[in-house]
């Protein structure tokens, strides 16, 4: 009986002293100036207003309360930049206070504890390591040599084919070309073996997992998600053609001898950095492939105006301009210090989302802004981030992105197979990389060219 009493007392004093700090923390907190903020709920606070596609969602809210927006995700508070401006204002203004990035359950899981490159927090190793190795043995020097989509040769037959699937295998293709000297999606078997782990790992850094938002869920997997895990380490244990394969971590390991005694370097740590290449690279840059060339079946005017220039130093073909649908149509940072930005109070640890799809969609910047216009383009809209954390890819991705566009326009032309009246449906689906709700499956009829340049 006097075990309950004692019980009782320690309860009504962990009760009452949790809500005096509660109290004490939000009146230090209310002297902030934060930035606008719509209505929260409890718990979840402003989780339901992520529905149904968190870009689109945060886009409206945008334009209802600014381009500067503070929410809360469950336990998270958060700052969401929608135009260049307040964007540029975090990522290039501050930078040092927002140089590292968020990261998740899934994501702690995939990456041995943030061994990789894009949520390593900003310092010796990711300095010394990640961004050294990427930026001198994989980018530095190297070229990528001319190349041939799957889809040239699939079309002798004039056979419908899924062109995220092709252009899937074929970023996949450039980038193991890239980094071990030979294709990985060779045969249709490796290929679709690459393409479900691809898939699989992005859904699973891309799935909403309550443990991350709600405090209390911490250390609970409601969802499984730990299950989901195991079973992605027995599958790759036996999937030699990926890019979990032996020889390929040997080959890193071996070009990272150096600096392996220095930084300490894990057979895990090679791993996230090779997975996350195959994963982060393929999706971006076949999803902005496999939009652009929808906007262009969509518009043959602007196809049937020449779009094309030509190099005056190489002499080669190459597009004249493009609107990028930013295939990652959000990209996130936390800040590590309290920072003021116009105006306003960003106190420290908050996160930080850069909208780059609702920047390209601007209305202060952009007349009919959700039209698609060719020349308004790549400048401007952060495709690929800002300053040291944004993407080291960049000039190869553009190159990727406009080798592969002019060879598909230049060489075929595109009859929808699941279109009506050859248009292509652009509704868009939730993903971590900007997906389309309908794939996108043409037959693409050769075009009689007797030569080209690409
Ligand atoms: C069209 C293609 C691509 C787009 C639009 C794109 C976009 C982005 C964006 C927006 C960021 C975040 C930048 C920031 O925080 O400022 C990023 C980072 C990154 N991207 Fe890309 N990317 C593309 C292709 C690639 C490819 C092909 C690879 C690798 C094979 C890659 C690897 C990375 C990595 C490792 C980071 C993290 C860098 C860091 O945290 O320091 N990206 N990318």
């Amino acid at each position: 009986m006097e075990n309950i009493q004692d019980y009782t007392v320690l309860f009504l004093v962990w009760v009452i002293s949790f809500f005096v700090v509660r109290f004490i923390l939000s009146k230090s907190k209310s002297s902030y100036k934060l930035p606008s903020s719509p209505f929260r709920l409890p718990i979840i606070r402003h989780l339901h207003l992520l529905r149904p596609i968190p870009h689109q969602a945060l886009h409206n809210l945008s334009r209802c309360y600014g381009p500067l927006l503070y929410l809360s995700f469950g336990s998270f508070p958060c700052v969401v930049a929608s135009s260049p401006e307040t964007a540029k204002e975090f990522v290039k203004t501050h930078e040092t206070s927002f140089s590292n990035r968020p990261s998740t359950v899934a994501i702690r899981c995939l990456t041995y504890g943030e061994a990789d490159f894009s949520f390593a927090p900003y310092g010796r190793y990711w300095k010394l390591f990640m961004k050294k190795i990427c930026m001198t043995e994989l980018l530095g020097g190297r070229t990528l040599d001319h190349f041939l989509p799957g889809t040239l040769w699939k079309s002798q037959a004039n056979e419908a084919v899924d062109v995220g699937q092709e252009l899937t295998a074929l970023a996949n293709n450039i980038i193991s070309r890239m980094t071990i000297s030979r294709r990985c999606s060779a045969t249709s078997e490796e290929a679709s073996e690459v393409r479900t782990l691809v898939d699989e790992v992005g859904g699973l850094s891309g799935k909403f997992n309550f443990q991350d938002y709600i405090w209390f869920c911490k250390n609970v997997d409601i969802q499984g998600l730990g299950k989901a895990f195991e079973h992605e380490e027995a599958r790759n244990k036996n999937c030699d053609s990926s890019m979990r394969s032996k020889d390929l971590v040997s080959i890193l390991l071996d070009i990272m001898k150096d600096e392996k005694a220095e930084m300490r370097l894990s057979r895990e740590s090679i791993e996230a950095f090779i997975l996350e290449m195959f994963t982060t690279g393929t999706g971006t840059s076949a999803g902005v492939i496999q939009w652009a060339l929808a906007e262009l079946i969509n518009h043959p005017d602007i196809l049937n105006k020449g779009r094309e220039e030509t190099d005056s130093t190489t002499g080669n073909k190459r597009l004249k301009t493009l609107r990028l649908h930013p295939s990652g149509p959000l990209f996130t940072r936390e800040s590590t210090q309290h920072c003021k930005i116009g105006g306003y109070d960003i106190p420290a640890s908050t996160r930080l989302i850069v909208n780059v799809w609702s920047i390209g969609r601007d209305p202060n910047y952009w007349e009919n802004p959700m039209d698609f216009v060719p020349t308004r383009f790549i400048n401007g809209t952060l495709p690929f981030g800002s300053g040291r954390r944004s993407c080291p890819w960049t000039s190869l991705a553009l190159r990727v992105i406009q080798t592969t566009l002019v060879g598909l326009i230049q060489c075929f032309d595109w009859k929808v197979a699941n279109g009506k009246e050859n248009s292509v449906d652009m509704t868009e689906a939730a993903g971590i990389a900007l997906l389309m709700a309908q794939p996108l499956v043409c037959v693409p009829v050769a075009r009689d060219i007797p030569f080209l340049t690409i």
